[in-house]
């Protein structure tokens, strides 16, 4: 059974990275549709470099052009294709100078369809953001950019955030893609609590948890031992949870960030927000790299992606698990029909 996103509308996937396993993932999720009962989708990418990555995978796969209105009707039969309206020629593992211009270009139509109500959300394709960068890309990754384009588009000022979702964890980096040696310095009371904010509004809005509970970690071993390893835990992350207690949130930390993960300590939160991009990110990717899903909170749309990166050295190769995309696609639709996540 093909299961509808919402509304019967498809949703939009972006073409990531056109030399990194974006193309293999989405092949070979197509081809699962049916054993997956994968809600409906199409890429928004050049139809004849998709259909040389399938030949290369010997895939026996059809692909259709087609427009965001149709795909729902054409995915049990063909691979919706988009036109990008830019040729992409980068072969597996070697971008070249259509790359950047076609990741940006996929995101960008992805966007615009789930904005005019085209498609039901959005599944992001990795991409090489220092590829991206070449080609005048401004933001450190997905996340910010999708911000930006609503606030460019008339939508109120976002702030995004990202959570690393799976059955087993959910992992939030306050501080997302700046230098280690930044960290300190962009960790605020009033980040930590915006963005806390943000998080307790999802879980409960979007997957459905009446009252979420959010742990904090601290930033120092040890959350500062009492201010004898560091000050941060004490003067910026404490204050913040205090902040967020009054309100009648769910919070509490700072924790130790090394005994936060464990199995039984896990059971204790439904979502773990942490100092730095590694801190959150190193537990769920060593827990469940491959069923963990990249979601932006704070977006008047539901954007997911799998967790993981380009991969060149396996793109175009057949090694490429489609399973994190897959658990994308089942995100983004669970989302969007507001369907418990959390089961
Ligand atoms: N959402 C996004 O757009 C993301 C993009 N990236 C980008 O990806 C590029 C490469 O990053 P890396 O740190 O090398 O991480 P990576 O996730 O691309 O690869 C790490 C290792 O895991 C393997 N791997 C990754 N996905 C796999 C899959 N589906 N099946 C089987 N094996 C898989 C790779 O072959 C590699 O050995 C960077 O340019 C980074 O910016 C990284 C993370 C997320
Ligand atoms: N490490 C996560 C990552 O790079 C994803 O970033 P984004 O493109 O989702 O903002």
């Amino acid at each position: 059974m093909i299961r509808d996103a919402g509304a019967g509308r498809p949703l939009a996937v972006t073409l990531g990275e056109p030399s990194g396993i974006g193309p293999d993932i989405t092949l070979l999720a197509w081809q699962r549709r049916h054993s997956e009962e994968l809600p409906p989708f199409y890429v928004v990418g050049d139809i004849g470099h998709l259909k040389a990555r399938a030949a290369q995978l010997n895939l026996d796969i059809k692909l259709a052009s087609t427009t965001p209105r149709e795909a729902s009707r054409a995915f049990a039969d063909a691979l919706p294709v988009v036109p990008l309206g830019l040729p992409v020629t980068a072969r597996p593992g070697t971008p070249d100078a259509t790359s950047g211009p076609a990741a940006i270009a996929s995101i960008r139509r992805c966007f615009d369809d789930v904005m005019r109500g085209d498609a039901a959300a959005i599944v992001t394709n990795p991409i090489a953001k220092a590829v991206l960068y070449d080609a005048g890309f401004r933001d450190p990754g997905h996340t910010e950019y999708l911000a930006r384009l609503v606030k460019e588009n008339g939508g109120e000022t976002v702030q995004p955030v990202m959570m690393l979702w799976s059955p087993d964890l959910a992992v939030v980096p306050i501080t997302i893609h700046i230098p280690l040696g930044e960290v300190v310095g962009a960790l605020t009371p009033e980040l930590i609590v915006t963005t806390a904010r943000i998080v307790a509004d999802d879980l409960a809005n979007r997957f459905n948890i009446a009252r979420p509970r959010l742990a904090l970690t601290g930033l120092n071993p040890h959350a500062g031992e009492h201010g004898s390893i560091g000050l941060e835990d004490r003067d910026v992350i404490a204050p913040a949870i205090a902040i967020l207690r009054d309100e009648g949130i769910d919070a509490r930390g700072p924790l130790p960030a090394d005994t936060m993960f464990h199995a039984a300590a896990r059971k204790t939160y439904d979502a773990a927000l942490c100092m730095y991009h590694d801190q959150a990110l190193i537990p769920i990717k060593t827990i469940a790299f491959d069923d963990a899903v990249n979601v932006t909170l704070g977006l008047p749309f539901v954007r997911t992606s799998p967790d993981h990166g380009t991969a060149f050295d396996i793109a175009g190769t057949g090694s490429a698990r489609p399973n994190s995309f897959i658990a994308a696609l089942r995100l983004a639709a669970q989302l969007t029909a507001k369907a418990p996540a959390f089961a």
